[in-house]
């Protein structure tokens, strides 16, 4: 059966000159076009204040795409073609001329299909300028029909409950919620989506995916590498809103949410949202024995000497701001009635991964001698999103001899020899994008559910500011994050779990 055709698309990206646009929209979109997933009839209409003529903005693309695409050699393939699509204009988005110009552009289309094309309003420019720009739309009388104009927000949302409220309640009253993507790149992720598939495409796990099997979860998102030229941003926002707020959450949703009735996008969100609701709200009181901060001091990670936090870019010598941030969450519902879930994150840790872990309960009753196994908790799955994507169940097994050994392998899915290599797995955004042109809002997310994650992270923010850390730098660069991240876990009789450094995939 052929595809139905796509609608005819204008996607305007605004901050066509920045980071975000380069590395990864860019690869995105030639990877959707190389792929035919782009409707036959498309542009790309990118706004950034530096100078460009068409020709120097597409070679400049064209340098981003060769830099990181997931394809190598692609420019070898309908680069040309590609490169027509785009268009750059230089104009400052703060300006209303901008949209008198844009709003010209969109109703004076020679081209009868632009005309009825849907238009996408991408804001790849720094969070405190969206708002003005949708206001700037709003004034200039675009995006009026919600069938045919969409907005697209980059993370973060908001930067504490208050201000995401408070954006929220002025897009709708300017918009239709169903007009606003919030972009959480790491529902676009394939092995993130897959949890989906794992857990309601498969009778074999719901039996026993709750707290009477299992023990607890735990969600690792460890990053090599520190905050590079993104200084500036990060002491606005620090680990905790940087990838706790959003993606982790997101991540402990898609491990504990209830079956969904179908797949359809506010179905999917109610399903998260409840989990969001159930999360125990620590008290001001309670956030230091549940939460704990670091930052990375100066050190080697492999040879290499790294800069400590503080000596960064665009960041403060006496910086407060977390590098590093785990926090010890319940899911206060029947399914998940005292099943901890442990959640960390961190720049310039040991290695790149990031990776769920469900851990089972141990039998209820061993015939075995005690000297047979090394542990009685051997039943594990572990979901590694990347930059290994694998899925592997642990059991217990018989060694080969004479006596009565155990001994825990892994039965271990792995994306590549079921589906290729990793060039051949979408990237993140091309999925989103592709769902942003399709109009499909399932793995963006609602304004409720961004609000609700707030609400779980804001008492954390205001204990934490209350108390500044008296200990910081504390975590060596190439470790796994400061010792009272080790305490967390331990004062509950487990501990962090990781790949075996021979099975890890270097960055
Ligand atoms: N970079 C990344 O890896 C990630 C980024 N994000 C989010 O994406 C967004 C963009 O980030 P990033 O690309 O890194 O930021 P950059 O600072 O690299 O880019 C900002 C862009 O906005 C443009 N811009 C700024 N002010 C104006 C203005 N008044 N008029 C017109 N254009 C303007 C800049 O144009 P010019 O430079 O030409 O002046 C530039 O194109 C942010 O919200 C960020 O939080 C989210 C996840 C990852
Ligand atoms: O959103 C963000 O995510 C990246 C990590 O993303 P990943 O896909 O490489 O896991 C993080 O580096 C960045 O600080 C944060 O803003």
């Amino acid at each position: 059966m052929q595809a139905p055709k796509k609608q005819p698309t204008i996607l305007f990206i605004f901050g066509g000159s920045g980071d975000l646009t380069y590395r990864k929209l860019m690869p995105a979109l030639y990877n959707l076009y190389l792929d035919k997933y782009l409707p036959d009839q498309f542009r790309i209409i990118s706004i950034g204040r530096s100078d460009f003529s068409n020709t120097t903005y597409r070679n400049y693309i064209k340098k981003g795409i060769s830099e990181h695409s997931r394809r190598k050699d692609c420019l070898k393939i309908a680069w040309k073609e590609f490169s027509e699509l785009m268009e750059y204009y230089k104009a400052d988005l703060e300006s209303e001329k901008t949209y008198k110009s844009i709003a010209g552009y969109v109703k004076n289309y020679e081209d009868e299909w632009k005309a009825k094309a849907t238009e996408i309003y991408y804001m790849s420019i720094a969070p405190q300028l969206a708002p003005v720009v949708a206001e700037r739309l709003h004034s200039a009388k675009l995006m009026t029909d919600p069938a045919r104009s969409r907005m697209v927000f980059e993370k973060p949302f908001g930067h504490d409950l208050q201000s995401a409220t408070d954006l929220n309640i002025r897009l709708g009253q300017i918009f239709k919620e169903e007009q606003i993507y919030r972009i959480d790149h790491y529902l676009g992720k394939e092995t993130v989506q897959n949890i989906l598939a794992l857990r309601f495409a498969n009778a074999l796990f719901e039996p026993l995916w709750n707290s009477h099997y299992i023990d607890y979860v735990q969600i690792t998102a460890a990053e090599n590498i520190g905050v590079e030229d993104r200084g500036g941003y990060y002491e606005q926002a620090g680990a905790l809103r940087d990838m706790v707020q959003n993606h982790m959450l997101q991540l402990l949703c898609m491990l504990a949410m209830e079956p969904p009735l179908s797949f359809d996008a506010n179905e999917i969100r109610n399903k998260k949202l409840d989990v969001l609701k159930a999360i125990r709200i620590w008290h001001k009181d309670e956030v230091h024995q549940n939460a704990v901060r670091g930052q990375y001091e100066a050190g080697w990670i492999e040879g290499k000497q790294v800069k400590g936090y503080r000596q960064e870019k665009n960041v403060a010598p006496d910086s407060k701001v977390e590098t590093f941030a785990a926090v010890k969450f319940y899911v206060d519902n029947w399914r998940w009635k005292d099943v901890p879930f442990y959640v960390r994150t961190g720049k310039c840790m040991h290695s790149k991964s990031t990776m769920v872990t469900i851990q089972f309960k141990p039998a209820p009753q061993y015939a075995f001698p005690n000297e047979a196994a090394e542990t009685w908790r051997p039943n594990r799955l572990t979901v590694s999103i990347s930059p290994q994507m694998d899925i592997r169940l642990r059991f217990q097994t018989k060694q080969p001899g004479p006596q009565m050994a155990l001994q825990p392998v892994d039965m271990i899915f792995n994306y590549s020899d079921a589906y290729g290599g990793e060039d051949k797995q979408p990237e993140a955004y091309e999925t989103l994008l592709e769902d942003v042109i399709e109009g499909n809002a399932t793995l963006f997310m609602r304004a409720d559910q961004v609000e609700a994650a707030w609400e779980i992270i804001q008492p954390i923010l205001e204990a934490w500011k209350t108390r500044p850390p008296v200990d910081f730098p504390n975590y060596a660069p190439g470790s796994w994050g400061p010792e009272d991240a080790e305490a967390l876990i331990a004062k509950d009789g487990y501990h962090w779990i990781t790949l075996p450094d021979n099975e890890k995939k270097k960055r």
